[in-house]
């Protein structure tokens, strides 16, 4: 008997050990900002670096030094292709905002163009181009131009790289540079590596049929692009396979997870800042200020503990290629228990943004997902305006001010209790016992009294997930 009770004792310390170190996993579940700190890096010999940055270099142009752009914003008249949910002083503002977001790059000029079709090498006939090369001469210093359209043909750029004699580039390609200008993690720097390289593939693909006495790359050269395409995708597998452990992991902690999504720039990080208190998390006013998707602890108003998770923005007129890398981390985050999307209602194109992240996520999340509308940046607009913009059921919060902050929250807790399966239960256990701490770290517990019939027992009315349920039945067997 004596044995026995030795043995038990035994394998509680064990088990408590073990607890333990789980917990210390966990903390690092938690407070892994960057959850890829494990390294994707792709090995690439200092030839080939170099090789790859000259072919680079001449596709998507150079940001070293800056540049005074002119910005160059086409639409549609007419027709089928006529953008409906917004303007073109809207979509000239973004286009505007995406330069600017460059460092040391401004926009000294700005030009709306009515067209009919993207698809004319020049884009515009004779006479709107000899005008165009007017406005652009009368700018004092302009360096290049910007045509804010998703993406030029090779032949297009080559075209109007002749008639206005500066560099031109397309959205594709400012969007490159700003996320190579963010990228700090080898998550992300791979993830903006892949990105970037359809659009060197089919610029150099181009190129050598349109041939404008430029070097000539050789099948050497292709055969060196689909090389690297190889080796980042063999990296962005791997990546894959790290983010579904660390998934795996969470799912076995049965943390209940929080996406927040949203068009770039509305305030996703600083809401989760609101939400968790977390000072670190730092919030800017760029676009693509956040290109990796992290993980943030934070505690519901019932001290459920919950993890929210951080994504990257998204934004319209770009290219499914630019995104396709990140779709990996998304979708990831697209799997949590609900998502919170979080739009700028101050922005006068909020309801374009709205429209354009509700099309980008429909198909990466399943029909029957929760999605709690959160309109931002109520500090700083007009009440009425807030009404007129919002679809319906939407949270209206600052996250700045903390303003609706702990509405938000409960109606999270309400939506976590009634999507994850979260079991009520009642459990009696001694007071001060191990099984009653393991209770208080494990769960979230509602209530506790002490058991009427005997002053040693408590009664604890707590919420717990399906897995933690079932190691409290595991680690009940050990004691
Ligand atoms: N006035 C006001 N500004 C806000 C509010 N929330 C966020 N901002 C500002 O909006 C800017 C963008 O905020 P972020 O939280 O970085 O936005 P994000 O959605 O994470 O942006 P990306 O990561 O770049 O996609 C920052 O300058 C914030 O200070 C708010 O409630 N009111
Ligand atoms: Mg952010």
């Amino acid at each position: 008997m004596q044995c026995l009770k030795k043995l038990a004792v035994l394998n509680k310390s064990q088990y408590i050990i073990k607890r333990r170190r789980e917990f210390n996993i966990l903390n690092v579940i938690c407070q892994c900002k960057y959850e890829s700190d494990v390294a994707f890096e792709y090995t690439e010999n200092e030839k080939e670096k170099n090789i790859y940055a000259q072919v680079s270099q001449d596709y998507l142009g150079t940001v070293v030094g800056g540049n005074r752009i002119f910005v160059i914003q086409p639409y549609i008249k007419w027709g089928v292709n006529k953008k409906r949910n917004t303007t073109p002083q809207l979509q000239l503002s973004e286009a505007k905002a995406l330069v600017s977001n460059l460092t040391s790059w401004n926009v000294v000029g700005e030009k709306l163009v009515p067209l009919l079709s993207l698809q004319r090498n020049k884009l515009v006939g004779s006479g709107a181009l000899e005008t165009l090369k007017h406005d652009i001469e009368k700018c004092p210093h302009v360096t290049a131009i910007f045509i804010s359209t998703n993406s030029l043909k090779f032949v297009q750029i080559a075209e109007l790289q002749k008639t206005f004699n500066l560099p031109i580039y397309d959205r594709y390609s400012i969007v490159i540079h700003i996320f190579r200008e963010r990228a700090k993690t080898p998550e992300a720097k791979l993830q903006v590596a892949l990105a970037e390289l359809p659009y060197v593939k089919q610029k150099m693909i181009d190129f050598t049929t349109y041939r404008i006495g430029r070097i000539n790359y050789t099948e050497k050269m292709k055969n060196m692009l689909q090389a690297r395409e190889k080796k980042l995708r063999n990296a962005l597998q791997k990546l894959k396979e790290h983010r579904q452990r660390i998934k795996q992991q969470r799912l076995s902690y049965g943390f209940p997870t929080i996406a927040i999504v949203g068009y770039t720039n509305a305030g996703k990080t600083s809401l989760i800042k609101a939400l968790t208190d977390d000072d670190s998390l730092q919030p800017e006013d760029k676009l693509f200020a956040t290109l990796d998707t992290t993980v943030h602890p934070g505690l519901l108003p019932n001290m459920l503990k919950v993890l929210y998770v951080d994504t990257i923005g998204f934004i319209q007129d770009i290219p499914e290629t630019l995104i396709e890398p990140f779709i990996v981390t998304l979708e990831d985050a697209m799997s949590a228990d609900i998502l919170v999307h979080v739009f700028d209602v101050s922005h006068p194109d909020v309801q374009a943004q709205i429209q354009h992240v509700q099309k980008t996520i429909e198909p990466m999340i399943d029909e029957n997902k929760l999605i709690i509308n959160v309109a931002n940046k109520c500090d700083i607009v007009e009440k009425h305006v807030v009404e007129s913009v919002i679809p319906k059921d939407t949270f209206t919060i600052s996250a700045v001010k903390l303003t609706g902050i702990n509405l938000l929250r409960s109606r999270i807790e309400e939506e976590i209790t009634n999507t994850t399966n979260l079991l009520k239960r009642r459990i009696r256990v001694k007071s001060g016992s191990i099984e009653a701490s393991w209770l208080y770290k494990e769960t979230t517990v509602l209530n506790v009294e002490p058991d009427p019939k005997n002053l040693q027992y408590l009664i604890m009315d707590v919420y717990m997930t399906v897995p933690i349920f079932h190691k409290f039945k595991r680690f009940l067997k050990l004691t």
